[in-house]
């Protein structure tokens, strides 16, 4: 059972604005101060009322105005001070978050739906913002009221008061009671409004397909299931609340009218002056706007700490992959790549990769080939170190990539993903994607060899054209020459190719072609092998089936074996390429 409440591990974030909070406390107090001192000038008024004395009438009213205005700043300062300090704290939330988001492995953005994180990190941490500031003025504040005022009221009249508050615990314990089913209600509906949002967001990314495979009508009801969900979700939280104020409301009346009738008896008992009951009362009236925001808030804060174990659950996601301690930065490299007895799998039970070995020298051409499943793409995620191996080694230069900085390794390592994703941005920001001050004597450069200058300068805008939404169209050849810039503008002496497999028209195909002829010089490169001119050219062509290397050697070689590859070649590359 969980006795801690989750925003407790919210105050390392708050802890730093002291300074902000303090000032925002100091305020609370002159807040109350002077609110506590309006039912005593609400009695001094009704008395000279009762006297008929305009002058002393004036004379208290005009203090009450003062005191008016000096608890309004008082008020403005509290406010104010403790918003600050509250966004202050869900921004350092929300970079945190973000931050550590960053350090897991893929294996977490592979099983986790990203509409999720991305309402996670918006709506949760901007929800969590508005309680903290919440609870720290109006909270604080109308605690301190709830305790000041009814301590004067004692004062006052302690049999009255007693009796004033005598339904006080019954209301305490139905507003904890309303809390808690809350809290329930909007751990369910927070859910709800994350699935539908990571619903959006896969549909929308997705829209190409739905819309090939004429699949609106059945999004568009896949989408209601989900918006009438989310919309039973909210409308029982309502529910709940909407019980809970009359109910509330009710006692409040009865322990008004109780005291209407007490405040009678103990007048008729020369127990109390009428000058005393109007400040009384007064002070009553104080109460309620009090008790009323006591329990908003208190409904608030439950329904939003849902939010908060939703956030702190990210937080608590330990990456899979962890650096060495002891991690070094990689040398620049000369692009010797090996990889010693490696052993694979995703799952346990499935091995992907078994006992693989494999040496490519400085400036090889390795070609990947196998069917679907064989383990290609697996093979190049190791040697990024997307995941470690759970026997071998892979070396880079002699050196194990598991003892050296992953930043280190990946800035080494150019790639050519076969989805390419270019992020919005310049064309330039996407070619020099992750320098934090572009170099763009590099970008060109870059561009130049990739065949993609010509047509960059041909936009109006040359390198600084937006891409992306309302940015410039680019062709499927265009992108790719694009994503060849980007992998080689830091220079890397390893590149790996994961040849599309969509075919481009032959004028396009030619230029990403030539393009990549260029970038292979002087690199160590594994091509995942889609086209027959790029296995033709290779140095060593791996033929890999269920994690096993089970034919290298180059082209003419392997066909002359009439082997595996042989076959292989002769069903896939033979019947596509001639
Ligand atoms: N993230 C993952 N989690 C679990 N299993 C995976 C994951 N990625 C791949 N696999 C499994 O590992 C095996 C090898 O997949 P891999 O993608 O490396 O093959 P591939 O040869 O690159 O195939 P393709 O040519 O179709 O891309 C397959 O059985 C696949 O289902």
């Amino acid at each position: 059972m969980k006795v801690r409440s989750s925003y407790w591990q919210l105050l390392p974030y708050l802890w730093p604005q002291w300074p902000l909070l303090i000032r925002g406390v100091a305020c609370i107090l002159g807040y109350v101060l002077f609110t506590l001192s309006l039912p005593y000038l609400a009695g001094q008024v009704a008395f000279f009322i009762g006297q008929g004395n305009v002058n002393q009438i004036a004379y208290w009213l005009g203090l009450a105005t003062l005191v008016f205005l000096v608890r309004g700043l008082f008020q403005y300062g509290q406010n104010i001070f403790m918003i600050d300090a509250a966004l202050e704290m869900a921004l350092n939330v929300r970079k945190r978050v973000y931050a550590h988001l960053h350090k897991l492995g893929l294996d977490y953005f592979e099983t986790t739906q990203t509409g999720d994180l991305t309402y996670r990190l918006t709506e949760d941490v901007d929800r969590v913002g508005e309680i903290v500031d919440k609870l720290s003025h109006q909270f604080l504040s109308n605690i301190l009221q709830l305790i000041a005022i009814p301590a004067y009221m004692l004062y006052l009249n302690w049999p009255l008061t007693l009796a004033g508050l005598i339904l006080a615990p019954i209301m305490a314990w139905l507003i904890g009671q309303f809390g808690q089913r809350l809290l329930v209600l909007s751990r369910q509906s927070q859910n709800q409004v994350s699935n539908l949002s990571a619903l959006l967001t896969e549909v929308f990314s997705g829209i190409r397909v739905v819309q090939a495979f004429a699949a609106q009508g059945y999004e568009v009801k896949r989408f209601n299931r989900e918006a009438e969900y989310n919309r039973l979700a909210k409308y029982r939280t309502q529910q709940l609340k909407a019980i809970q104020f009359p109910v509330v409301g009710f006692l409040e009346a009865v322990s008004i009218m109780l005291l209407f009738l007490l405040g009678g008896w103990q007048i008729s008992q020369n127990n109390l002056t009428g000058q005393e009951f109007i400040s009384f009362l007064t002070a009553v009236a104080l109460l309620i706007q009090p008790i009323d925001l006591t329990i908003s808030n208190y409904n608030e804060f439950k329904q939003t700490e849902a939010s908060v174990e939703r956030i702190f659950e990210l937080m608590a996601k330990q990456p899979s992959l962890s650096e060495n301690p002891n991690a070094k930065e990689l040398p620049r490299v000369m692009g010797k790549v090996e990889y010693r007895h490696v052993s694979f799998a995703y799952n346990p039970s499935q091995p992907v990769l078994k006992d693989l070995c494999l040496q490519a020298s400085p400036g090889d051409v390795i070609a990947l080939v196998g069917s679907s499943g064989a383990g290609k793409s697996t093979l190049i995620s190791l040697l990024l170190r997307f995941y470690d191996p759970q026997a071998g080694q892979i070396l880079i230069d002699d050196i194990d990539i598991r003892d050296v900085t992953l930043t280190s390794l990946r800035r080494q390592i150019g790639i050519v993903p076969q989805d390419i994703t270019l992020f919005s941005g310049t064309i330039a920001e996407n070619i020099g994607y992750g320098q934090e001050e572009l170099d763009l004597e590099a970008i060109q450069e870059a561009a130049k060899i990739a065949n993609a200058h010509s047509f960059i300068t041909q936009f109006s805008q040359g390198y600084h054209s937006w891409v992306g939404e309302r940015g410039v169209n680019l062709s499927g050849g265009q992108r790719q020459r694009l994503a060849i810039a980007r992998a080689i503008v830091n220079d890397p002496r390893i590149l790996i190719l994961d040849e599309a497999t969509s075919a481009l028209d032959s004028e396009s195909e030619a230029l990403v072609q030539e393009a990549l002829e260029r970038v292979m010089q002087n690199r160590t490169v594994f091509i995942i092998a889609h086209r027959l001119s790029s296995v033709r050219r290779a140095d060593c062509i791996l033929v890999l089936e269920q994690g096993q290397v089970v034919e290298a050697g180059t082209h003419d070689s392997l066909l002359s074996q009439g082997g595996r590859y042989a076959r292989f070649y002769a069903q896939q590359f033979y019947s596509t390429n001639q």
